[in-house]
């Protein structure tokens, strides 16, 4: 795509995917919950730290590379699990699967995929399977099953979406899954003839691991927001984990967690990692963001668990601050969507790059070659840093 060449950074790209969406659905991908509070607050919370420059430091090789949830990341960086991603490109999660691969870095696979667990494991990409808990526990155990049989190396439990958070972009737009040509979003449709075309051909679009047992979120022009609040169970909590744990021998993660003391709750049910994440600002607004909780989460666990920043997470110098204050690598959402929608695979490959010579650029400029040697040392909070300049 003609477009990407000149996309430099994470910015660009989301104004190519922009372009290509129709509304409803670039109104899904962008949301947040109520007053997006928490959704801006993900993003303006890196601004509030300084990343320390150190010169006169030999820079000549620079390694970004690192380990996460048991995988070789080539950066510390990975791609979050999302739904129906065939929303914003018809080739939809093989593109970002293979993408992930290309780039050396794990992808989650989302329950809510519209691409089944096995064409997922045919990529080859380094995989981890991202678990809703349904009403109907026999889907859990059969979702496990293949999951193991097929290679993912961890299991992502997502723990903060007991219900639907309240989107109201989507309430506004109407959004039903699949897409459908309404009235109301013809106009938006037909500004967007790629978009409508790839939609169209694509008649492979459903819920492709769990449909044989909850049936399509279409069906019925469900909501996400009703098909969510139908089928997740609400009555889930950490004994699920424990039991989840006598399941699954690979690596476990939690998703969603931010308060340190459900941290350290998840690490003594037996986790491997946290995602520290509020779902990218979508279920409950006004929530801190995930860094802002960072410093105290790693002060509670130590080093019983990996810590992996998810949320708002748009350059290299993210990254690093997130690594600074505690983390072990950072995970995106929306920015590999944004790609996805502006080119398909090549989209996606594109803001990967655009990461990965970021974090290495700026790991020469911050004086550190290797991952593991950023500390606390390299970054200053913002108030500290006016009153003592220099340190
Ligand atoms: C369109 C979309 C769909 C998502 N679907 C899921 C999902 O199926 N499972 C899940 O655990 N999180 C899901 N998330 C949340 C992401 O995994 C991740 O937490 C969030 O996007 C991170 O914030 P960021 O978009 O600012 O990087 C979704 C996010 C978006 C934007
Ligand atoms: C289908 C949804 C439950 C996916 C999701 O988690 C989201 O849209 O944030």
């Amino acid at each position: 795509m003609a477009g990407l060449s000149k996309a430099f950074n994470v910015a660009d790209v989301r104004a190519l995917a922009g372009r290509a969406l129709p509304r409803p659905i670039r109104d899904y991908l962008e949301g947040g919950a109520d007053d997006e509070w928490t959704l801006a607050r993900n993003r303006a919370a890196f601004g509030d730290w300084v990343l320390a420059q150190r010169t006169l430091v030999d820079v000549s090789v620079i390694d970004p590379g690192t380990k996460m949830l048991g995988f070789r990341a080539a950066m510390p960086l990975m791609l979050s699990p999302t739904g129906m991603s065939q929303l914003f490109h018809a080739s939809g999660e093989t593109a970002v699967a293979r993408a992930a691969a290309a780039a050396g870095v794990p992808y989650g696979l989302s329950t809510m995929a519209t691409t089944s667990i096995e064409t997922i494991a045919a990529t080859g990409a380094n995989r981890y399977f991202q678990l809703y808990l349904f009403r109907d526990r026999e889907l859990t155990r059969a979702l496990l099953e293949r999951a193991a049989a097929h290679g993912y190396g961890a299991l992502c439990l997502t723990v903060d979406t007991a219900m639907a958070g309240n989107r109201e972009r989507d309430l506004k737009s109407g959004m039903i899954m699949p897409p459908r040509f309404t009235l109301g979003s013809l106009m938006s449709f037909a500004g967007h003839p790629r978009w409508s075309l790839g939609a169209l051909k694509n008649r492979s679009f459903q819920l492709a691991n769990v449909i044989d047992h909850v049936g399509d979120i279409g069906s019925a022009g469900t909501s996400v927001i009703d098909y969510v609040n139908a089928q997740f169970d609400r009555t889930a909590t950490w004994k699920d984990v424990e039991w989840l744990r006598s399941q699954w021998s690979g690596k476990l993660v939690i998703k969603g967690a931010i308060m340190p003391g459900d941290c350290l709750e998840a690490v003594d049910c037996g986790v491997d990692a946290v995602m520290v994440s509020n779902h990218g600002g979508r279920q409950l607004d006004t929530a801190g963001a995930p860094l802002d909780y960072l410093p105290a989460i790693r002060d509670r666990i130590g080093d019983r668990a990996e810590l992996i920043v998810d949320g708002g997470v748009r350059r290299g110098t993210d990254v690093l601050k997130a690594i600074a204050l505690g983390a072990n690598g950072c995970s995106i959402g929306r920015p590999y969507l944004y790609g996805l929608a502006a080119g398909g695979e090549a989209g996606v490959e594109r803001i990967l790059s655009i990461f990965r010579s970021e974090i290495e650029r700026d790991m020469g400029l911050m004086g550190r070659t290797r991952i593991a040697d950023i500390t606390a040392a390299d970054v200053d909070h913002l108030s500290q840093f006016r009153s003592k300049p220099g340190c």
